[in-house]
């Protein structure tokens, strides 16, 4: 048998690479390793941790009181039975909405700012899908398990039609919560450098969605008293 090869990494090498296992929470672990494993439960906490795990974005801003992941995908798949397109399958929208950050229950709201970077972003989103699926879902439907990780996939590759609508919405409900919360703070908080997320959308429908919006954001704040 040959020698272990020992490659040998310069001290500024990252030596640990993340990963999803190291972000197992303590509740799934259990779950997971009891004598007889109970693969729904722990999947229903993966899935808690996105109802109690608020948006990154917020947060940075200083707010406390504000959307969970699961209320921002919540509100995608509403707004994706809305698309009139007719070529769209809607009820595959709402399904690639509602999974498309299920990733972020174990790696976080990594927001486009942060210096994890897109590419270590979307490897860590990969394989935490590719675990949850084949670990906890898998055991459960193998079916269901498949379709999840494709529709996943389908996001983050914009791999159909669907998932190219899908990803407009994700922008275009961020915008709508800018927008929401400013008022609620009679615009004492200003997410505009959210909006250069408008020059990602790309469907006519959505756009229009959009620029409505920023329209009425434009006349909220041209309205607001000159201090
Ligand atoms: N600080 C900033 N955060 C931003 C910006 N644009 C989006 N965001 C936040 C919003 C979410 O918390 C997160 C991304 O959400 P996904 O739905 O893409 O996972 O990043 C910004 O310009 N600045
Ligand atoms: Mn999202």
């Amino acid at each position: 048998m040959s020698p272990a090869v020992i490659v040998k990494q310069p001290a500024s090498a990252a030596t640990t690479i993340w990963d999803p296992r190291d972000h197992i929470p303590e509740e799934v672990n259990g779950l997971l390793n009891q004598k007889h494993p109970n693969y729904l439960l722990a999947f229903m906490n993966v899935v808690h941790q996105l109802k109690i795990q608020k948006r990154t974005g917020w947060l940075d801003y200083g707010m406390t009181e504000c959307e969970s992941i699961a209320d921002h995908m919540y509100r995608m798949s509403i707004l994706s039975m809305l698309i009139t397109n007719p070529k769209v399958n809607r009820d595959k929208c709402v399904r690639i909405a509602l999974v498309h950050d299920m990733a972020e229950a174990l790696v976080g709201d990594i927001t486009p700012v942060d210096p994890i970077g897109k590419d270590e972003k979307h490897r860590r989103e990969l394989e935490t899908m590719k675990y949850v699926c084949k670990e906890i879902v898998e055991p459960m439907s193998s079916e269901s398990a498949r379709e999840i990780l494709e529709d996943f996939i389908s996001y983050d590759t914009i791999g159909s039609l669907e998932a190219r609508y899908v990803k407009d919405i994700d922008k275009y409900e961020l915008l709508v919560q800018c927008f929401e919360y400013e008022k609620i703070h009679k615009g004492k908080l200003n997410f505009q450098e959210f909006f250069i997320a408008r020059e990602w959308i790309q469907t006519e429908e959505v756009s229009k969605w959009a620029d409505d919006l920023i329209l009425l954001r434009n006349q909220f704040f041209d309205s607001l008293p000159k201090i």
